[in-house]
């Protein structure tokens, strides 16, 4: 699997923020991760993306700078609190649908800390820095994204006075990738405390350059186990780490409740199905972004399934809910669609065009059914290119493979 998205972005901030070069070792060459080098380098950092292992050489310039987030959340929300860092005007857009993205709760809180923006709560927006933001105790609601603590947290050393982020509102999702933004700022000898509950307090101090290698991309390996699920045979996912914060690692728990047979040891990930799949009831709350993969799953169990905590995925590439329960339904699911969830429950599948909405996850479901339904087309497969190179190229591989 190429490397994950969620740790290579965050390893090219913090490279770009230390207090000298370093190398992110294995680094995810894709649309995100390309697109977060970009940024990075029109803010003064040298990003070499030109071998697999990407070198980095800090800096923040001055100027006016542009920075295109395409539909990347880690780009619309971890860059802004670095351009408070630059010295001059930084311009915000992204694709299209980017504009629908909630970003609004995160302008407002670095405004508060000290960081001027232009008002709005939407792409697009500009970050005027000057080269130094005050910092100290914010409080937001995070209940939409995750990415609103993690972009605070992972610049938050390089104020003045740190940051202190109190959340208040609804429960935040995607805890693994908080727990994933904390391990990572301690790696690079940052002091965070995140003791009590709904608050995280970095300390202002120096970010120490240390390479990084990057993990395989659990979450996109959600298609290919879900192959052995939907083939009743054997899928091996190579160098699956025994320890991760990454949030695909679910997997194995949701793989296994529907009936699969998982094995992790020395050489990786082994799941293999027995034919037949296991409706599941979950809460998807921490691991939303595999709400797509587990869907298509859920469509092919021989039982009832309902997945539940994920109103937040109606702001990620697209409404996740609105187009899964649309799409599905489309290929003959008997899907209802809840405000924070969808309920599936077992009816013939029938081939058909399958939308992804320029979104990679709903390709990877699209991907899914059409590995147990005939006449299934995937409509624009190379948005996958998001956090995937040639993803077409490597599914049709593994099948060449297996021949
Ligand atoms: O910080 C990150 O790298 C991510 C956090 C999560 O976002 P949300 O909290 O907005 O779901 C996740 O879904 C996204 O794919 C990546
Ligand atoms: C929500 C996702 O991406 P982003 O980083 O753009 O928020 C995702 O990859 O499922």
């Amino acid at each position: 699997m190429p490397g994950s998205k969620s740790l290579t972005n965050r390893a090219l901030i913090l490279a770009a923020l230390a207090d000298g070069p370093s190398v992110v070792r294995r680094a995810l060459r894709s649309r995100d991760t390309l697109l977060m080098a970009a940024s990075l380098a029109a803010l003064g950092t040298e990003v070499d993306t030109s071998a697999d292992d990407w070198r980095v050489t800090p800096g923040l310039g001055s100027g006016s700078a542009s920075v295109d987030c395409g539909l990347a959340g880690t780009v619309m929300r971890f860059v802004p609190p670095v351009a408070g860092l630059f010295a001059g005007e930084v311009a915000f857009d992204g694709d299209a649908h980017m504009r629908n993205r909630p970003v609004g709760v995160m302008l407002a809180a670095l405004r508060s800390l000290g960081v001027t923006i232009t008002a709005t709560d939407r792409l697009p927006f500009t970050v005027t820095g000057t080269g130094s933001v005050p910092g100290g105790q914010v409080v937001i609601d995070a209940s939409a994204s995750s990415q609103f603590v993690s972009a605070l947290l992972l610049a938050g050393a390089r104020y003045a006075d740190g940051v202190d982020v109190l959340h208040d509102g609804k429960p935040v999702p995607s805890q693994p990738h908080i727990e994933m933004t904390i391990a990572m700022l301690r790696a690079h000898g940052v002091e965070v405390d995140d003791s009590e509950p709904n608050r995280w307090r970095v300390a202002p101090g120096t970010i120490k350059a240390a390479d990084e290698t990057i993990e395989p991309d659990l979450s996109n390996a959600a298609p290919f186990l879900a192959l052995a699920a939907t083939s009743g045979g054997t899928v091996r996912v190579l160098d699956w780490p025994q320890r991760t914060t990454q949030a695909g690692d679910a997997l194995r728990e949701i793989l296994t409740a529907m009936g699969c047979t998982v094995r992790l040891d020395a050489e990786g990930l082994t799941v293999t199905g027995n034919g037949a799949l296991s409706g599941v009831d979950l809460d998807l709350h921490d691991v939303g972004e595999l709400a797509p993969a587990v869907a298509a799953l859920c469509a092919l169990a021989e039982s009832p399934s309902h997945l539940r905590g994920i109103e937040h995925i109606r702001g990620h590439e697209t409404d996740r809910l609105a187009a899964l329960a649309t799409e599905l339904g489309r290929l003959g699911a008997d899907v209802v669609e809840h405000r924070d969830g969808l309920s599936l429950r077992p009816a013939p599948l029938h081939g058909g065009t399958f939308a992804t909405y320029a979104d990679h996850r709903m390709a990877h479901a699209a991907v899914i059914l059409g590995s147990a339904v005939d006449g299934v087309l995937v409509e624009n497969v190379t948005t996958t290119s998001k956090t995937f190179p040639d993803f077409p190229g490597f599914w049709a591989d593994l099948f060449a493979a297996q021949d």
